[in-house]
């Protein structure tokens, strides 16, 4: 069984580990009255400022829910709670599942190691057996194109290398639950038309998905429900049309009327 509960989720991130004395001047000159919204102090008397604050929702199979909301939402945040990276400092994260992410192609990720030693320990830590470790090991090689460098100690990859190895590896393994990053389907031309059929299959097998994004098109067609958030707290929580319209503030064009030709102009 594959389920989520999320219940009063509050994260908050300390500003500074110093006495908090005169950043708290510097940000109530500054912000003024804000500074009872977004920053407050902890127990510690550091300032913090609260990423999310009682946020609440469940998913069930089938649900594959959409983040979206202004620069520093919460939308990371959220995705690296539910992949158990932040602790919660108030209420609770509960997930049901084996959990895929795409959120940071260093997650996970031994830099020493090579990338095809790197594939063999995920398969160990997925419980994976021998037979299906190399099945997944020639599968990423020929997605991933690293040539020699499959090889080589990770740290020596590019950015770009780093990111195809990432992706290859986190889309041959099937999770329960897919966690995902707008950014992970950035990357040049040919990069993403191959990753985006790849990630459609990822995506249409797993229970459930929960994506960020700013992309309208992608959520339009990739989510059945959307969660605005706004300064850490749910805006909005509904159906991915309704939610998107109203975040976006106006109607969503209809794939039907995009692609209508133009008229041609009658001829004389
Ligand atoms: N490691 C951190 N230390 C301090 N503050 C942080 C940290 N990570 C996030 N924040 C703060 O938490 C809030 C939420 O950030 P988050 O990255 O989740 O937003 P976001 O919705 O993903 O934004 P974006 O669309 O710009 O990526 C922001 O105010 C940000 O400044």
């Amino acid at each position: 069984m594959t389920d989520i509960a999320v219940e009063n989720l509050q994260i908050t991130f300390p500003l500074y580990h110093g006495n908090a004395r005169s950043l708290r001047k510097s940000l109530s000159k500054t912000l003024g009255r804000t500074l009872n919204t977004r920053f407050m102090h902890d127990n510690r008397d550091r300032v913090v400022v609260q990423a999310l604050k009682g946020v609440s929702f469940t998913l069930q199979p089938g649900d594959r829910l959409g983040l979206v909301g202004g620069n520093g939402a919460g939308k990371t945040t959220l995705l690296r709670a539910l992949a158990g990276i932040y602790e919660p400092v108030g209420g609770s994260v509960t997930v049901r599942g084996s959990i895929g992410t795409l959120l940071d192609p260093e997650l996970g990720m031994n830099m020493d190691l090579t990338g095809r030693e790197n594939i063999r320990l995920r398969g160990m830590f997925s419980g994976l057996s021998k037979e299906q470790t190399a099945q997944v090991e020639v599968d990423v090689e020929n997605f991933a194109s690293l040539g020699a460098f499959m090889d080589l100690p990770v740290n020596t990859y590019s950015s770009g290398m780093m990111v195809r190895l990432s992706f290859g590896l986190a889309t041959a393994i099937m999770p329960d639950v897919l966690l995902m990053d707008e950014w992970f389907m950035a990357g040049d031309a040919s990069f993403r038309n191959r990753a985006r059929a790849r990630l459609e299959n990822l995506v249409s097998r797993a229970d459930i998905l929960v994506l960020s994004s700013h992309m309208a098109d992608v959520m339009a067609d990739w989510c059945n429900r959307l969660i605005w958030l706004d300064q850490g707290q749910v805006r909005m929580d509904g159906p991915t049309e309704q939610v998107l319209e109203a975040y976006l503030g106006r109607p969503l064009e209809r794939k039907a009327d995009a692609e209508k030709p133009e008229e041609t102009p009658p001829t004389l």
